[in-house]
């Protein structure tokens, strides 16, 4: 039943705008339970412009944005969101563990503490993502790629429909790699919804059903295979010539 309810996300003729502006106009594409949707488009494309505006960040100037039925600001309990790598702040002084715990607060509400089903919850998130044996390491002390998993089970805490990734597989190792491929199949099987950007063409081939490209407006949406094409790559990329980086 492709309904309204069943999309965890739906993007109708979308336009996003900063103070100065439109960036990305004319997204369309719907993101079903248990789905993974790849967002694909060169630096500056508006990837990370629309995955804000699915969190209610960045204003939807035309058409429309709704998140499990609702405004993205209204739905932001029920989604996750792993910003990109290079965003985080590595100072944090806490423990992985700490970190993966402040998933559960927007459900717990930022007055309780957490409890012990909270903590078995975050146990569980860190063990998912391969890090269980990490948990009392500060955060600032791991590894780029094990700190994008701390991110990543912070957000699986949370027990989110929806999920939004920004370039997760950027500057991640190998090890980290894999975890997030496992991770993403055990969302898939969980029902979860996953929206992520990429610019890895051949894991985008990998992990998603269906793409969407884009360069300040939509170049096509659909099933990965039928999309993601030597014409509608070129044509996003403007001609540039389109190398998978693995
Ligand atoms: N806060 C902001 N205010 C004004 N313009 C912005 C802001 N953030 C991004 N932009 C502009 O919006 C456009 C799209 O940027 P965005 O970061 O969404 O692209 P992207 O596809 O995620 O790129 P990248 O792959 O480099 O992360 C760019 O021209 C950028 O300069």
């Amino acid at each position: 039943m492709a309904d309204a309810i069943a999309d965890a996300l739906r993007i109708d003729d979308a336009t996003l705008a900063y103070d100065a502006g439109p960036v990305l106009a004319g997204v369309t594409g719907r993101v079903g339970a248990g789905e993974v949707v790849t967002l694909i488009g060169p630096n500056g494309a508006g990837k990370s412009t629309l995955i804000k505006a699915v969190l209610g960040l960045v204003p939807v100037v035309g058409g429309a944005i709704t998140v499990l039925g609702r405004t993205p600001a209204a739905a932001r309990r029920d989604v996750g969101y792993v910003p990109q790598a290079d965003t985080l702040d590595a100072q944090f002084p806490v423990s992985a563990a700490q970190v993966v715990l402040m998933g559960r607060y927007r459900q717990v509400g930022w007055l309780r503490r957490p409890g012990r089903e909270d903590r078995r919850i975050a146990a569980e998130a860190l063990e998912q993502v391969g890090l269980a044996d990490r948990a009392r390491s500060t955060f600032g002390t791991l590894s780029g790629g094990q700190r994008q998993r701390v991110l990543l089970a912070r957000a699986i805490a949370q027990r989110p429909r929806l999920l939004l990734l920004d370039e997760p597989f950027n500057g991640v190792d190998l090890v980290s790699q894999d975890a997030l491929l496992r991770v993403l199949a055990d969302l898939r099987r969980q029902g979860t919804a996953v929206l992520l950007s990429t610019h890895d063409l051949a894991l985008a081939q990998h992990v998603s059903d269906h793409a969407c490209l884009l360069n300040r407006r939509m170049f096509g949406f659909g099933p990965t295979a039928q999309t993601l094409t030597a014409d509608l790559l070129r044509a996003t990329y403007g001609g540039q010539i389109v190398l998978a980086h693995h």
